[in-house]
């Protein structure tokens, strides 16, 4: 459709020919002129060529068959170009639209930011001025405490005065009291010296009066005792009936009495062996009659106990692993010993104080169901003669039993020290020798334990008897650690739990505190551990509102610590050298300069190589001793 509106042809350079179709020349081009009028002429020159194509295309239009086709096609085209055009008008309209929704998002997203700013601007003077609250409110209260810290010194020192001064008012008075007193006594002794001198010759005659009068009493009274027997005597010699029946009936009364006091006393030891329970026994599991008179109510716990399965042997014994084996297989062994009515194997714990003896041997007996009885050795010495009577007695008392005795001798070589030394007296080796004669057997009723402190004093014979020796030494690092959390729990947990008593407990990491006091507290022993525990406990029950502190748990374990070393520091050399050389080797040494109770929980302990140095110089001081 190019060629109607001649768009597409090429167009033509304009000519000078007149047209074909015979129109007129577009212009006649002037001829000879000077190039600035050439100028001049070309701004006003038209070109028309373009109408006259027009105008022929129309032309040729009208003539055309398809003219009309032409129109409707070309109004076809404009209607579609206008539709474009709407479009085109929509696309920019919506575009428009998209952009304004665009920008709203963008103011949204700015008021957004500036509200979180605002925010976060609002929250921060919030926090500062909280903070400035705060400690303005921490400054109050330091001042507060200053002036109560003031006020309180004021009122200790005016008391301290005050008492200070009523002391002295008492001295003085007591003083004085004390003076008058002398011159009182002086006073009377001097009047009573006086009277004395003065009434001489009185108080002789007076003296002499009345010696005169006993004196003739006494003659009185012998001479009618003398006439009374006399008499008697006379009449009895003279009647023989009368002498024969005197005399029968003394030797008659003489059998009853000596008769009788001896079924008494073997009726009465009769009963002791079985009913009572024998002087040396200090404590016993077994049944007495006595006992439940004395004590109703422990014997009553103790039997309900007593019917309850049988324990473990080491249950609530802390003891190093190896010994704990070793143990076992003993406490096994017992317990098979016991059934099947074998001979039981004498046993010699030795260490150190309170490092678990008595408490594992009771464990022992009631796991293996037999009865325990516990003796000093140190009250065998004060029975003197008595000694031997005193453990034959223990021991007939023992063999009444039907479910097996243990016997637990405590401090054995109290008494059962060797023969040959200077040191035994004579009862004491008597007691020795009824000891030895009562246990020159194995025993299927009696089982043996005898703990001792120093085993090397014993006399060899009893050392002859003993068929198993175990040692109980100082808990280690890991075994402190037990101890602490077994009497931690026992003492303050679980009285604190039950929430029956006045007892709290702080919050804080109870396990880590275990760790770092056992590690504080070398050397000690179970025993010395225990009281820690009970120490805790007393003094959440003496604190105001009954709370126990971590910090009091430190503060009470240094006082410990430092007690334990002082006692160490005490013990004889003899002692050093004899029964604790292992022991002590493994002891931090006390030094007097630093004060425990200031150290923090969060020192370091010793190096190893500091241990180390330590221990020899320390073996090297104990072989200078
Ligand atoms: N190994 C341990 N495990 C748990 N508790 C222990 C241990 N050792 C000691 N104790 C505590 O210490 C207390 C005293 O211990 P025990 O009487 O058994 O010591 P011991 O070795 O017989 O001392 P001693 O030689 O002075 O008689 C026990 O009742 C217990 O509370």
């Amino acid at each position: 459709m190019s060629w109607l509106f001649g768009y597409s042809r090429p167009q033509q350079p304009p000519s000078d020919e007149p047209p074909a179709n015979g129109g007129e020349p577009a212009a006649a081009a002037p001829v000879n002129l000077s190039k600035a009028e050439k100028k001049a002429m070309e701004a006003y020159r038209f070109d028309s060529s373009a109408l006259e194509r027009a105008a022929q295309a129309a032309r040729e239009l009208e003539r055309s068959r398809h003219a009309k086709d032409a129109l409707e096609i070309s109004k076809l085209q404009e209607m579609t170009r206008q539709q474009e055009q709407m479009a085109k008008i929509k696309e920019y309209e919506a575009a428009i639209e998209q952009s304004k929704v665009e920008q709203k998002r963008v103011d949204y997203e700015e008021r957004r930011k500036t509200l979180q700013e605002e925010t976060k601007q609002h929250q921060m003077r919030a926090q500062y001025q909280d903070q400035l609250a705060k400690t303005r409110y921490e400054e109050q209260l330091l001042q507060h405490q200053k002036s109560q810290d003031e006020i309180l010194r004021k009122q200790e020192e005016s008391v301290a005065k005050q008492e200070a001064l009523r002391r002295a008012t008492i001295e003085h008075e007591m003083e004085l009291r004390e003076k008058n007193k002398l011159k009182a006594i002086e006073a009377e002794a001097r009047a009573k010296a006086k009277a004395d001198r003065e009434n001489r010759d009185i108080t002789l005659e007076q003296i002499k009066l009345k010696a005169a009068e006993n004196r003739t009493t006494i003659l009185e009274s012998i001479q009618t005792a003398g006439s009374v027997i006399g008499t008697g005597l006379n009449a009895l010699v003279t009647d023989w009936d009368k002498t024969l029946a005197a005399a029968g009936g003394l030797s008659l009364l003489a059998l009853g009495v000596y008769s009788a006091k001896g079924a008494t006393s073997v009726a009465a030891r009769f009963l002791e062996a079985r009913i009572g329970k024998p002087t040396l026994v200090n404590e016993t599991s077994r049944f007495s009659l006595l006992e439940a008179v004395k004590h109703p109510i422990l014997t009553i716990s103790r039997a309900v106990s007593n019917f309850k399965k049988p324990t473990d042997a080491l249950g609530g014994v802390v003891l190093a692993p190896n010994l704990e084996r070793r143990l076992r297989d003993i406490a096994i062994a017992t317990k098979n010993t016991r059934m099947n009515k074998g001979f039981y194997r004498n046993l010699l714990m030795y260490g150190p104080p309170g490092t678990g003896k008595t408490l594992f041997s009771k464990k022992l007996a009631k796991h293996s169901g037999m009865e325990y009885a516990i003796m000093t050795g140190g009250d065998v010495a004060p029975m003197g003669k008595h000694a031997v009577a005193a453990i034959h007695k223990m021991f007939d008392w023992a063999n009444t039993s039907r479910k097996g005795v243990l016997l637990f001798i405590d401090e054995a070589d109290a008494f059962l020290r060797k023969r040959s030394s200077e040191h035994i007296s004579e009862d004491l080796r008597a007691a020795l020798n009824a000891f030895l004669y009562r246990t020159s057997d194995q025993s299927s009723r009696i089982m043996l334990v005898l703990a001792s402190n120093t085993p090397q004093q014993f006399d060899s014979a009893i050392n002859d008897r003993l068929d198993k020796m175990i040692e109980f030494g100082l808990p280690g690092l890991e075994e402190r650690e037990r101890l602490i959390r077994l009497y931690f729990d026992k003492f303050v947990l679980q009285p604190a739990s039950q929430g029956k008593r006045r007892l709290n407990v702080d919050q804080f990491d109870y396990s880590l505190l275990c760790t770092k006091l056992a590690e504080r507290t070398a050397g000690m022993s179970g025993r010395a551990l225990s009281k820690l525990g009970v120490a805790w406990q007393a003094a959440a029950y003496a604190s105001d509102d009954g709370r126990l502190t971590e910090q009091m748990c430190i503060d009470i374990c240094d006082d410990a610590v430092q007690d334990h070393r002082q006692k160490m520091e005490w013990l004889s050399v003899e002692e050093k050298s004899r029964t604790m050389i292992p022991y002590l080797l493994d002891l931090p040494p006390l030094d007097k300069e630093t004060d425990v109770k200031k150290a923090t929980i969060t020192e370091l302990p010793e190096t190893k190589e500091e241990r180390k140095t330590k221990k020899k110089t320390k073996e090297v001081e104990l072989e200078k001793l």
